[in-house]
């Protein structure tokens, strides 16, 4: 394409071909083509579409090429789009606790690559709500380099029949050994099991499956680690799963010292201010703390975000204060409950 001068002088091949690891050859094709077509469909004119395409000027440029990579993505690899959709933030130092089960977590990654005696490592982040288990988990995925890295969460399955799921998870194990080093999120693995707390139900079928799963040893050398989490340690203790993981970490919620932390890296608060503000955030799980934050930085009359987020003006503590009151208003009062006396009626 070079050679014939259909490519833009943006085009850069190092930055592409950084782009495209573990694309199989039949992908690359599909790149490729899927670029070119990009690239004719800005020399269409909608207008009219029987007007000629000027063959000689149509130049296949770095965007389209940036535009293929999203739509042709590779089979195997890390689903980099995915794990990155977890952390949407970026990953803040959310404090020592955080750092230490990252580092414990990296520390399997070691293992797993490196030991021959433990081709399968399983770890469960556990956890309230919103503290950060996902992200925690898929950063570890991004960071450990694995040619394999895959998320398994229920928004992925939304809708599926239980056998479907099941197949679709075997798949998943069943990829990842043909990957030396791989990483498999199992994310929210209550949600997996389509756990229900009233009754209580969950699907047996799943459940069986992601134990016989935790348990296989990957072929020989093949190489896998698993990381779970869960909101629901007592259900996952009750159907046996918590014992197919060997390893738990507890990933709190932050106290004051940690919301401060994130408060100084956000830089939204006067420096006077953050204190209060992080006292006043003390055991929210990081989740709530950026919901407030965001909610806060709308300000009174809303549209001062851009202003807040780009350090021009700060977010003022009356406003944040009358923020929380909502928020923690609503933790408190529960939907009322109706009682219906039928033996009266
Ligand atoms: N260290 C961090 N820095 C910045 N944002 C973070 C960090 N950890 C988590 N978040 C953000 O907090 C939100 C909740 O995180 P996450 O989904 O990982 O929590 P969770 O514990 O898995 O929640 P759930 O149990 O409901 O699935 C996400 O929007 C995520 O981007």
């Amino acid at each position: 394409m070079k050679e014939n001068s259909f490519l833009a002088p943006d085009v850069n091949l190092q930055e592409l071909a950084a782009r495209t690891k573990n694309y199989s050859g039949a992908e690359l094709e599909g790149v490729v083509k899927s670029a070119v077509s990009f690239a004719l469909n800005r020399q269409l004119s909608m207008d009219d579409l029987t007007k000629p395409v000027d063959e000689e000027s149509i130049k296949v440029t770095m965007d389209d090429f940036l535009n293929a990579l999203h739509e042709v993505t590779p089979a195997f690899g890390a689903s980099t789009d995915d794990l990155e959709r977890c952390r949407l933030n970026g990953m803040m130092d959310c404090g020592n606790r955080h750092k230490h089960i990252y580092q414990r977590a990296m520390l399997l990654v070691e293992q797993v690559k490196v030991s021959e005696g433990s081709p399968l490592v399983t770890c469960l982040l556990e956890g309230p709500s919103g503290s950060g288990k996902t992200a925690l988990a898929a950063t570890v995925g991004i960071d450990s380099d694995f040619p394999y890295v895959k998320i398994v969460s229920a928004e992925s399955m939304i809708g599926l029949h239980e056998s479907t799921k099941c197949a679709q998870i075997i798949k998943v194990f069943e990829d990842a050994y043909k990957s030396p080093l791989s990483i498999i999120i199992l994310d929210d693995i209550e949600r997996l099991l389509e756990y229900v707390a009233i009754g209580p139900r969950f699907s047996n079928i799943i459940s069986q499956t992601l134990l016989v799963l935790l348990k296989r040893l990957p072929p020989k050398g093949k190489k896998l680690l698993v990381l779970g989490t869960t909101s629901e340690m007592s259900f996952l203790e009750s159907v046996g799963i918590c014992d197919a993981f060997s390893v738990p970490y507890q990933v709190p919620k932050l106290k004051t010292d940690d919301v401060k932390k994130v408060l100084e890296q956000l830089n939204v608060f006067a420096g006077e201010d953050i204190d209060a503000a992080a006292e006043a955030l003390n055991d929210m799980p990081i989740k709530k703390v950026y919901m407030l934050i965001e909610m806060a930085a709308q300000g009174e009359q809303g549209g001062a975000a851009e202003a807040i987020y780009s350090g021009k003006e700060k977010i003022k503590i009356a406003h944040f204060y009358d923020c929380l009151q909502d928020v923690v208003n609503t933790i408190e009062c529960p939907i009322p409950i109706i009682r219906v006396d039928f033996e009266k009626e």
